[in-house]
């Protein structure tokens, strides 16, 4: 059996007549944690559309554990956190359990009473991103990190084999962003989860990361997170249009 997840060959991508992705290939192996980069307005999120199908695939091919995007179904495979995901509003009406369980009802059904099975894989979802005891409390009373470990534990509880991350550390702390890191990282190591995470942290994300996908339209890296490091200057002077210097996050 391959080892490889997902493979993106020659994609490209036009709203109206703009063209915001050029012919990327790219893979992802059983295992490996990708850090996709890129300018804003590079095509990071068109890209993440377009291989979870919520955007046609107007040219190129996408293959998920070997099928064809058009008839891939098992999406319960594929845990994905949105930008917006921790910016729940303090009024929201629901409870961590709640917001966890909805992570479930795709797989069961929407009309599906949830059983004891399901209800101990949710509180084993929360548990696993160290919110055990947050149960019951309101999802909007959280803090930005805790309410991204939620929405994680959300995307953790169909049990999937790929995590999709959408700059998931926007707008938390530093102490948060330490956990998530480690939460990631004893995801991939446990549980084999391979992971693609998209952010404008280029320090951590090569450090933390196996492998980088660099995109501005066009890519223009993919490769080993070492390698990545090696000629980052040569890269994001293609890519960016000049040399990033990295704030860390002590600065
Ligand atoms: N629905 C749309 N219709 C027209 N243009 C769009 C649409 N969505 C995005 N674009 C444009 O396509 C380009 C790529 O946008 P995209 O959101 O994919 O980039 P991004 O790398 O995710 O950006 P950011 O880092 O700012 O989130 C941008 O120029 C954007 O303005």
């Amino acid at each position: 059996m391959s080892d490889i997840v997902l493979d993106v060959q020659h994609v490209s991508h036009r709203y109206g007549s703009k063209r915001v992705l050029e012919d990327v290939s790219l893979q992802l192996h059983r295992g490996e944690m990708m850090g996709l980069v890129g300018p804003n307005g590079s095509g990071k999120s068109t890209l993440l559309k377009v291989i979870l199908g919520a955007l046609p695939l107007q040219e190129g091919n996408v293959t998920w554990f070997g099928k064809p995007l058009r008839k891939f179904d098992e999406w319960s495979r594929i845990g994905y956190v949105s930008q917006k995901a921790n910016s729940f509003n303090t009024g929201f009406p629901a409870t961590v359990f709640e917001v966890v369980m909805m992570g479930l009802t795709a797989k069961m059904g929407l009309f599906r009473r949830p059983g004891k099975k399901e209800k101990e894989r949710v509180r084993e979802a929360i548990a696993t991103v160290g919110m055990g005891g947050f149960e019951g409390r309101n999802i909007g009373r959280l803090s930005g990190g805790q309410q991204q470990r939620v929405f994680i534990a959300r995307a953790l509880v169909s049990d999937p084999d790929v995590l999709i991350l959408d700059e998931p550390t926007v707008g938390v702390d530093a102490q948060s962003e330490a956990h998530f890191y480690d939460l990631l990282k004893r995801l991939n190591e446990e549980n084999r989860i391979s992971i693609i995470l998209v952010s404008h942290d280029l320090g951590a994300i090569s450090t933390k990361m196996h492998s980088i996908s660099c995109l501005n339209r066009k890519l223009h890296f993919h490769g080993r997170a070492e390698e990545f490091e090696r000629i980052r200057p040569e890269i994001l002077l293609k890519s960016y249009g000049y040399d990033v210097h990295v704030l860390h996050h002590n600065h």
